[in-house]
């Protein structure tokens, strides 16, 4: 089945984004990007992969730093005037939003997030950007400045012929409840975190 993609306007605080909604992906997901202005022309366009995040996106969990990092990444495309958001359907790592409050109780009995998601069963990390690079085909983008800390997205989509001529740093959303979690992310997940 071909993938399909349905467009709307949808204005923000930010300003009029376009809406994205793509279906009949190759993971059987619907995810969702946000674009703003030509995103095909030079310079390469400031993308924001982001993977969903209930708690953080929506009610402002700061057991996380991802919903900081998606309105950064959403006012950074603004301030531009061009840029991607991809909103990748891969709640909690990709281990499920039900999944991702077992390894938060876990956590609040003195686990770190790695070790959570092992002794649940699953990879440290169960994402697969590929997925990613097929939404910036879709869009007819090719090459990206990429805002993340987290090298495996700038390999996953350079693997997919996508690519990165600037990995930009996304810093946003560090608060005492998120300390731990950050250190982890750095020490065992790989982030370029300070
Ligand atoms: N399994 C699990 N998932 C979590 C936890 N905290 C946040 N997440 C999920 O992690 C994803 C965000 O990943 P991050 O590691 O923060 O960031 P990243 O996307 O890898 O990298 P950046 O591009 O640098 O932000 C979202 O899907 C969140 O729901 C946790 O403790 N356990």
């Amino acid at each position: 089945m071909m993938p399909q993609t349905i467009n709307a306007k949808l204005p923000t605080q930010w300003g009029e984004f376009t809406i994205h909604a793509l279906e009949k992906m190759p993971d059987g997901k619907e995810h969702i990007a946000l674009s703003m202005g030509n995103i095909q022309s030079d310079p390469p366009v400031l993308v924001r992969i982001h993977s969903e995040c209930l708690t953080g996106d929506a009610f402002a969990s700061l057991r996380c730093d991802c919903g900081p990092q998606l309105e950064a990444a959403l006012e950074k495309i603004a301030t531009e005037g061009r840029g991607i958001l991809v909103y990748l359907r891969q709640e909690g790592r990709g281990i499920g939003l039900v999944n991702k409050i077992k390894a938060y109780a876990l956590q609040d009995q003195g686990q770190d997030t790695v070790e959570a998601n092992i002794n649940l069963g699953f990879k440290a990390d169960q994402r697969d950007f590929t997925i990613a690079a097929n939404i910036l085909d879709i869009l007819d983008v090719k090459k990206v400045r990429l805002m993340t800390n987290n090298p495996r997205k700038v390999s996953a989509l350079e693997t997919a012929n996508i690519e990165v001529v600037e990995r930009v740093p996304l810093k946003f959303g560090r608060n005492p409840h998120n300390e731990a979690y950050l250190l982890t992310k750095h020490g065992k997940l790989g982030h370029l975190l300070d």
